[in-house]
């Protein structure tokens, strides 16, 4: 696996004969890696013939008081689990790098930024589509393969790739789950030993209130009595607890909810855990 560290050895690289002239998929992450995002390097692999993966982390996409200084880092295990992954192009970029002195720009997606992460993190959306438009300037992949745990963010990409006419195609890759149903995510790391075993909680409260609602409880009833579940589980504060459409994220309605109206809902949970904060989603049906 090839590893660039700036700018111009990426350019470099993409240059070379082993990339010029191959499709190439892309998986931006931010390092911390784990079988989650592995998946995605497959995934790419299956829609392009050469697969560059990024570490970068964002310092735009953290707000004040967020763990932008205490993020995991774990390179060299990154590197390595990349290069065993497939992976041909590992860029490493340096902030730097990315935003070199005098940067202004912020990118803005709009309305679908704006609720559940885009309403408790106010910068987070304009951050990181601001870093994902200049990754695809830099790296111009054909192909690009988001996970689904963050799923409001892949609605935020498609809608800044279709609007900025960036001609990317992206990818969705479903969530990769420990056994107890917790989505695997780099911030699991910092789980205390009985924080862990309750994490899983959330994954299964989720799949509860879901299943009541497709056996006809009204959604406002399932939704009270999930969040109860959560609180008594120390799942909390919950931050959202929300069904929305998932093709944009508009609200469903308050009411027993139609099968048509079922199909389109997603479910989308945010709660804290001791100083760890835990996103999950699921469809309804
Ligand atoms: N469990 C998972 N299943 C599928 N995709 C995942 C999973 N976890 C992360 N991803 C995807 O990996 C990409 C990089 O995400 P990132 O590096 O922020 O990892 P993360 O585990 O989501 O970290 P964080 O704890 O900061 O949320 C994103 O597209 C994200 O949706
Ligand atoms: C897409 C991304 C790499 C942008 O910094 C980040 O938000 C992430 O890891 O999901
Ligand atoms: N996986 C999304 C990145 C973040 O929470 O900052």
């Amino acid at each position: 696996m090839d590893l660039a560290r700036s700018q111009e050895e990426l350019q470099k690289l993409l240059n070379s004969n082993k990339i010029k002239g191959s499709s190439l998929g892309f998986v931006p992450t931010m390092g911390a890696l784990h079988k989650g995002h592995l998946s995605l390097c497959h995934v790419a692999s299956r829609h392009a013939e050469r697969v560059c993966a990024s570490i970068f982390i964002n310092p735009r996409q953290f707000g004040p008081g967020e763990d932008l200084a205490t993020y995991p880092q774990d390179t060299q295990a990154d590197l390595a689990k990349l290069e065993g992954a497939g992976v041909d192009l590992c860029y490493l970029p340096i902030p730097e790098d990315i935003y070199p002195l005098g940067y202004s720009t912020t990118v803005d997606v709009g309305p679908v930024a704006r609720p559940l992460d885009g309403s408790s993190r106010p910068s987070f959306f304009s951050g990181i589509a601001t870093v994902v438009t200049k990754l695809f300037n830099r790296v111009r992949p054909d192909v690009a393969v988001f996970g689904e745990k963050d799923y409001q963010q892949l609605l935020v990409i498609r809608r800044l790739v279709a609007d900025l006419d960036l001609g990317v195609k992206i990818v969705g890759a479903p969530i990769v789950r420990e056994e107890d149903g917790l989505a695997m995510s780099s911030r699991n790391r910092y789980l205390t030993p009985p924080e862990r075993r309750i994490a899983g909680e959330l994954n299964q409260i989720m799949a509860k209130t879901c299943q009541r609602i497709e056996g006809g409880v009204p959604a406002p009833a399932a939704l009270a009595q999930g969040r109860e579940d959560l609180e008594a589980a120390g799942l909390r504060p919950v931050d959202y607890f929300e069904l929305r459409s998932s093709v944009d994220l508009s609200p469903m309605p308050e009411r027993e909810l139609r099968r048509t109206e079922m199909e389109e809902a997603r479910l989308f949970a945010a709660v804290m855990l001791g100083r760890t904060r835990l996103i999950d989603n699921m469809p309804v049906v």
